[in-house]
């Protein structure tokens, strides 16, 4: 799905008016009726609802929701706050559409603004994608009332005061929903962590805006969903052996470092390579012979660390990095390496962390290798720090485009960087991922997907996908706290 900016939004908006046909008016309409049917299909009519309106298109949803909620006969009360003369047409014709009856208070002046009780839902329709500057004077004297209470506030759209695709300043107002519900396609805000408390649990609610302007239109910024990743899923041919589905190679573990491999060659095996040698100290010899009958062992002369380039010729990927160690003779290793590649490589962990420390090193990494960086690592491989989560996100969009390479910035909603300039945004996983090892088990799972014949690029975006996919099968299975990296695994399956 196409993450688009605000202006596109709009054009995506006047687009579908002229195109499908449909007035403004019964668009907003319709955006209305699908944020009701998300709210009914939550809340039920017990509680009692403020609806807390601009004077934008924003504002007049807030009112064409008012309209719909008091039909389905939920209790609402609605407030508008007057900050400017006149409101949009079709703000004013949503106020005119409203029963003569409804509850409605105008808040002209401080005094005007309400308490919002604990018991009840707050629909927060003040501003929308149509911020231009931060909020202040009633506005934001509403907003601090909101955040204030014990409400459950609901965005519509965006919460207000929040910028869709620019950072706001700390000292910025803005709406800390509980939920924001987001017409047709998300916000590039709601992918950064500076912006999760203003975001809350987002959904999407479709609003049926053109298909056509959707294609056409290009974007830097895509959300991942399940269904087109579909194609990427293919059923085994009856007559496939192991042969079929590639020899992956994964390098790593250290003295004390094991289980990181272990988990990483686990999860290899489970992402359907067909055969897997580990490379690893000796010291990790019984341990992964142990641990995993179903993959070979190569053991390096050493006993703590890894130190020998080894032949590649056999592999159709390599995964290098979980639990490899910094020693000097690994880092000679890891050099020997990326000078002698010819098969997709996944780079992550302690490789990345050599890099860092080695930048020359980064040029010899070739074209399409996959780089699965924390935003800690990330900061090393920059050697840079950004100021913001929006500057951090064109650092990786940049640092992927000019050196060619496919960067993985973990993390919720992890963001994938491609060679093209494009950025992927992960839409499965939990908090309950943060977890020693999970990192590790990504790491096998997209070495196993290359090993398999992927290409770099849907190797990422699928392995990455399908990781948090395992990750929320096991939080429901033993919830977000008991989450370990091994459970990932287990639930592995596509
Ligand atoms: N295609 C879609 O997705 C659809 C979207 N729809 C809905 O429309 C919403 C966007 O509506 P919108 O463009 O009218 O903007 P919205 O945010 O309501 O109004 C802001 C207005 O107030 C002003 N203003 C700005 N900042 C301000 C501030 N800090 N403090 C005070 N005032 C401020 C600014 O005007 P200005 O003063 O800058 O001239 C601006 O005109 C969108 O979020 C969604 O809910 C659906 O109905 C249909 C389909
Ligand atoms: N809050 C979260 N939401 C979703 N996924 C998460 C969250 N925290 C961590 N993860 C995922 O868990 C993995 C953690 O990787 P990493 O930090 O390298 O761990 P380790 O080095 O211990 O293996 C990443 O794939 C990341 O996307
Ligand atoms: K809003």
């Amino acid at each position: 799905m196409k993450v688009f900016s605000v202006n596109q939004i709009r054009a995506w908006d006047a687009f579908t008016i002229a195109h499908e046909p449909i007035h403004s008016i019964d668009l907003m309409e319709r955006a209305s009726v699908a944020f009701v049917k998300w709210f009914c299909a939550h809340f039920d009519d017990r509680c009692p609802v403020t609806i807390i309106c601009g004077m934008g298109n924003n504002g007049g949803d807030g009112l064409a929701i008012a309209r719909i909620l008091i039909q389905k006969c939920y209790a609402v009360q609605v407030y508008i706050v007057k900050h400017t003369e006149k409101g949009t047409p079709d703000f004013a014709q949503n106020l005119q559409r409203l029963h003569p009856q409804t509850s409605i208070q105008w808040i002209e002046q401080e005094a005007q603004i309400p308490t919002f009780t604990s018991n009840s839902f707050v629909i927060d329709a003040l501003l929308g994608s149509g911020l231009t500057r931060p909020a202040t004077g009633l506005i934001a004297k509403v907003i601090q009332q909101v955040n204030d209470s014990e409400a459950t506030a609901i965005s519509v759209d965006i919460a207000s005061g929040l910028f869709a695709d620019s950072p706001n300043a700390p000292s910025d107002v803005i709406i800390k929903p509980a939920y924001t519900i987001a017409f047709q396609c998300p916000k590039l805000a709601f992918f950064q962590p500076q912006c999760a408390e203003y975001v809350g649990e987002w959904h999407l609610v479709s609003i049926g805006l053109s298909e056509s302007y959707e294609a056409q239109t290009p974007t830097p910024y895509f959300y991942t969903t399940a269904a087109a990743l579909s194609s990427l899923t293919k059923a085994r041919k009856k007559y496939s052996h192991k042969g079929s589905f590639g020899h992956a190679l994964l390098i790593g573990g250290s003295y004390g470092k094991m289980g990181s491999i272990v988990l990483s060659a686990k999860a290899c095996l489970r992402s359907g390579a067909g055969l897997l040698t580990v490379q690893a100290p000796r010291c990790g010899y019984d341990i992964l012979q142990t641990s995993l009958p179903e993959a070979m062992v190569l053991p390096d002369w050493h006993w703590m660390v890894n130190t020998t380039v080894p032949d590649i010729k056999p592999y159709s990927a390599i995964g290098i990095g979980p639990g490899l160690g910094q020693d000097p003779q690994t880092l000679l290793m890891l050099k020997g390496l990326l000078s002698s590649l010819t098969s997709p490589i996944v780079l992550d962990a302690d490789a990345l962390n050599l890099i860092s420390k080695h930048p020359d090193l980064l040029h010899s990494v070739p074209k399409n290798a996959i780089l699965t960086p924390h935003p800690k690592e990330f900061q090393r491989l920059l050697n840079d720090q950004w100021k913001d989560d929006f500057e951090k996100l064109a650092m990786l969009r940049t640092f992927a485009q000019k050196l060619q390479l496919i960067v993985c910035l973990k993390g919720a909603h992890t963001a994938i960087a491609l060679p093209d300039g494009s950025i992927h945004f992960n839409s499965t996983g939990n908090p309950g991922m943060a977890t020693g090892g999970s990192g590790d088990v990504l790491t096998g799972i997209i070495t196993g997907l290359l090993a398999q014949g992927m290409p770099p690029a849907d190797a990422a975006i699928f392995g990455v996908f399908q990781h948090g996919n395992a990750g929320d099968r096991a939080a429901q299975k033993c919830t977000q706290p008991a989450l370990i990296a091994s459970d990932i695994i287990n639930e592995m399956g596509w």
